[in-house]
């Protein structure tokens, strides 16, 4: 289907839902109707008392109509009382005639006036529901785990979900206006049994090919757009690194514009190809089925004409009949199409509710132990194994070693050694397959995770450049702390940012980054010091710097650093640096090679072993003699 490598073919109309799971999935309408409910009683009532008055106007206006006709026919009968209109209505024969005619304006006009209140109701209601939806999702993903964010299927579920809360505004009028015409269809249809009651039977019969031929269809589509949703990440992924002030550098001089726009191209107009082949389909399908109600429609119609020639039934009868079995009809196409919108948005449903299912596997015990501060004895890692998800090598394995208490501990080794696998599992980002992770011989799962947090500052080397003030970035390293400025300047003075910040014209008001108008970008070394300071934002007993100075200079590693060493005297650290002038400042060190420990010892008696460590170390001091 397309000639993009590694592309899947389109699902095949076998493995998607049946019609029968589609109408089960209607159930999670009653789902959304609690939420609806949960979003505002009073607007929920409001919206079903108008629509109930909505739904009984046709039946009356045509019973009225009714009443007219026959009234008309019953006075071309009487024998006029004069030749003109003064001498009509000096008789009286007219009033009723005036009053039918009065109710009937009253009916028209109180039902333009319903229409609209119900349309303002509405437009609340989903807005409000929708807004609800989109707070609700956030909140449920910042409970889960980092796990969850790794992994692409969970990328693909967010997506949809999101996808979902925002563009689920139309599906409650179609719901409550499909309600609203059943009820009608139920006064006609009991209007239409008191004279025929046979002419209920063909209702079905014109409608019921309709329904599943959509059903069918919509499945389809749904099947398809849920397939389609890592080509939908990707091609919003491919818009993003198009069009952000991160990757414009890079893009515009490896000439990647065309590139990236050729790539768009074709995978837009895949999922434009198959999207269209689908639509083509429907849209054949439905003229037939639209055809068969029509011919159905007109079966009945040359019934009551047929039984009003008889005399069986009056002109009134046949005018109310007639007109209210085509309003059944009208009423049968609007509630297919709402019915089938309503099926196809219930499967698009499913995708929010599911996500909301997704639970946290990280989690608080249930009676946490307090957190041992101060730290007594120290971190201890024992015989600690694991496994990113859906990997089959192990990160680290049989990892022993200790942090103790008020110590310095540098981790060096080359790229995927394992080093910040290390700091996910002390911060219990992930649990440890094997083995476990103590702090003051308390193992991490035993402590609450909010403790655990508030308890160790870490700086991770993909730090975030929050598009916000130079405050407010120091500040969400405490965010209960973020009015402080006293708390923020000394952060800052400890991490070497308050010189950077010293220089913005707007000091600490000043917004960092590029993405919002009069935002001011920092260099990769002032970000880090703007970084490093929230780590500082905690009084936090362990700190961790994963990489934090790789940007700075030397200079300025150097200064960093000596601060650090007299900020985390007391306290126990983790660092982890390639650069050896940072990594011999550390009271112990620990060598890393595939996920096990090599070496470990202070930086003299590394050296003066020989080993891994010994020859990286001459290596990198090679370089600057
Ligand atoms: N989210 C992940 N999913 C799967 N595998 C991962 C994930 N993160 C890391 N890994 C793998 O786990 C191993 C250890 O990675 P880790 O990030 O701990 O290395 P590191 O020593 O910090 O490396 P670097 O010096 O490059 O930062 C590597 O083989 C890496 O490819």
């Amino acid at each position: 289907m397309t000639d993009l490598p590694g592309r899947r073919p389109p699902p095949s109309p076998e493995t998607a839902p049946t019609v029968r799971e589609q109408f089960q999935n209607l159930r999670l309408l009653g789902r959304l109707l609690v939420q609806i409910w949960r979003t505002s009683p009073a607007m929920t009532i409001a919206t079903v008392v108008l629509r109930i008055i909505a739904a009984l106007q046709p039946i009356a206006m045509l019973y009225v109509g009714k009443l007219i006709i026959d009234e008309v026919v019953r006075l071309t009968g009487i024998t006029a009382p004069g030749p003109g209109f003064a001498e009509w209505w000096a008789s009286g024969v007219l009033y009723p005639l005036m009053w039918l005619i009065i109710i009937e304006l009253v009916l028209v006009i109180g039902l333009d006036i319903v229409n609209r209140a119900m349309g303002l109701v509405d437009s609340i209601l989903s807005e409000l529901h929708s807004n609800q939806m989109s707070v609700e999702l956030m909140a449920h993903a910042a409970r889960l785990d980092l796990r969850h964010f790794e992994s692409a299927e969970y990328q693909d579920r967010l997506e949809r979900a999101r996808r979902q809360a925002a563009g689920r505004n139309t599906l409650l009028s179609v719901m409550f206006g499909q309600a609203q015409n059943i009820v009608t269809v139920a006064t006609l249809a009991a209007g239409l049994f008191v004279y025929a009651p046979w002419l209920i039977l063909l209702l079905p019969i014109s409608f019921m090919p309709a329904v599943l031929g959509e059903a069918r269809f919509n499945q389809l589509a749904y099947w398809l757009s849920r397939w389609r949703t890592p080509e939908r990440r990707e091609l919003e992924y491919i818009r993003y690194i198009g069009a952000t002030p991160e990757t414009a550098k890079e893009i515009k001089l490896f000439g990647l514009g065309g590139f990236l726009v050729d790539r768009f191209r074709k995978l837009a107009h895949t999922i434009f190809l198959e999207n269209t082949r689908v639509a083509r389909q429907r849209a054949f399908w439905g003229a037939i089925f639209a055809a068969i109600s029509t011919l159905t429609y007109y079966g009945a119609y040359g019934f009551i004409v047929w039984r009003t020639v008889t005399g069986d039934f009056t002109i009134g009868d046949l005018a109310f009949l007639s007109g209210s079995f085509l309003r059944l009809n009208g009423l049968f196409q609007a509630i297919l199409l709402g019915f089938t919108q309503v099926a196809a948005q219930s499967m698009y449903l499913d995708d929010l509710f599911s996500f909301f299912e997704i639970q946290p596997g990280i989690l608080s015990p249930e009676a946490p132990k307090a957190f041992p501060a101060p730290i007594r004895s120290g971190i201890r890692f024992e015989n600690v194994g694991f496994r990113y998800p859906d990997t089959d090598t192990w990160a680290v394995r049989d990892l022993s070693f200790s942090i103790n208490a008020g110590e310095t501990l540098a981790l060096v080794g080359e790229n995927g050694a394992g080093k910040t696998t290390i700091v996910k599992l002390l911060t219990r980002l992930y649990d440890p397959d094997e083995g476990r992770v103590t702090i003051d011989g308390i193992d991490l799962r035993e402590l609450s995770l909010e403790d655990i947090h508030s308890h160790v500052g870490v700086i991770f080397q993909d730090f975030i450049r929050y598009s916000l003030t130079a405050r407010e970035n120091i500040g969400v390293g405490r965010i209960e702390a973020a009015g402080d400025q006293q708390r923020i300047e000394t952060a800052a003075e400890q991490s070497l940012a308050d010189s950077v910040i010293g220089k913005l014209p707007q000091g600490y008001d000043q917004q960092l980054g590029r993405l919002f108008k009069q935002g001011r970008d920092l260099s990769g070394g002032e970000w880090q010091k703007v970084a490093i300071a929230r780590a500082y934002m905690r009084s936090a007993d362990i700190l961790i710097l994963d990489e934090p100075t790789a940007a700075l200079d030397a200079k300025a590693e150097a200064e960093v650093f000596a601060r650090f060493k007299s900020l985390a005297a007391g306290r126990t650290a983790l660092i982890i640096s390639h650069r050896f002038s940072t990594v011999r400042m550390a009271d112990r060190i620990l060598v890393l090679e595939a996920g096990g420990i090599l070496e470990a010892g202070t930086h003299a008696e590394l050296v003066a072993l020989g080993g891994r460590y010994a020859e990286l170390f001459e290596l990198q001091a090679a370089g600057y003699r």
